[in-house]
């Protein structure tokens, strides 16, 4: 079932999709459906540009066809489709499980519009159940970890940091080569402290914090055997 909720939030995100629009276009396995129904879309005629947000996108949206630029041939989008690990009623939300935070970050506010699909689960009303991946550059880890932590508690948060790892068990690198230290902090009282405090750190790159980006939300929940779906903010 959890897939077919995804599918119907990227279908509902493929009939946003207009003629000659420049898109931004998400990781994950949500993003993968919008993906390759959009894909289908091109074949059947439409016109787009996208721009991929991860190796692995790039690598599914070329081969599904849809034609793909880049932030330096098209620094300015009209929609960007991603999923979200969380969101939040005030449409904020947590990413990165997938790695990709900092390429959708950048892709996310390059856009005009920036609309999540997700299954309902992903709705929480406190962000921060979903461990919230913080992007660092290898150099140096020690002293970033420790500086994140003091972070942390200064921003009314607490929670273990881990070192995120392949299945190989190697440390994850992010297409960027960076490392993820997962947060796990239950709950985040106050993301925008939070924000600012880690965007303070030097060495941490980025953080899975997105707030202000998100401009719309379709989230897809099963009742009674059927599927509903539920839009938040500007679809
Ligand atoms: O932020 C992401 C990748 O960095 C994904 O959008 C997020 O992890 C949701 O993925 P999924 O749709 O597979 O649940």
């Amino acid at each position: 079932m959890s897939a077919d909720l995804k599918r119907a939030a990227a279908a509902r995100a493929v009939d946003l999709v207009q003629d000659g629009m420049r898109l931004g276009i998400g990781t994950g396995s949500t993003a993968a459906q919008f993906v390759e129904l959009l894909g289908a879309r091109v074949r059947s005629g439409l016109s787009v540009v996208g721009v991929p947000t991860s190796e692995a996108t790039h690598r599914a949206a070329a081969a599904a066809g849809i034609p793909l630029t880049t932030l330096d041939e098209t620094p300015e989008l009209d929609l960007t489709v991603d999923g979200a690990d969380e969101i939040d009623g005030s449409l904020r939300l947590i990413k990165g499980g997938g790695g990709a935070l900092l390429r959708e970050k950048i892709v996310a506010a390059a856009s005009r519009r920036m609309v999540v699909i997700a299954d309902g689960s992903k709705q929480v009303a406190t962000l921060g159940r979903f461990p919230l991946p913080i992007e660092v550059v290898p150099f140096g880890l020690g002293a970033t970890r420790r500086a994140i932590a003091a972070a942390l508690t200064r921003t009314g948060c607490a929670g273990e940091l881990t070192l995120r790892t392949g299945r190989d068990f190697a440390p994850f690198r992010t297409d960027g080569a960076h490392l993820i230290l997962d947060a796990h902090l239950g709950r985040i009282p106050d993301p925008d402290a939070l924000a600012a405090a880690l965007a303070a750190v030097p060495g941490v790159v980025e953080h899975g914090l997105f707030l202000g980006l998100c401009t719309g939300a379709i989230l897809a929940a099963e009742e009674a055997g059927a599927i509903r779906l539920l839009t938040l903010g500007a679809v």
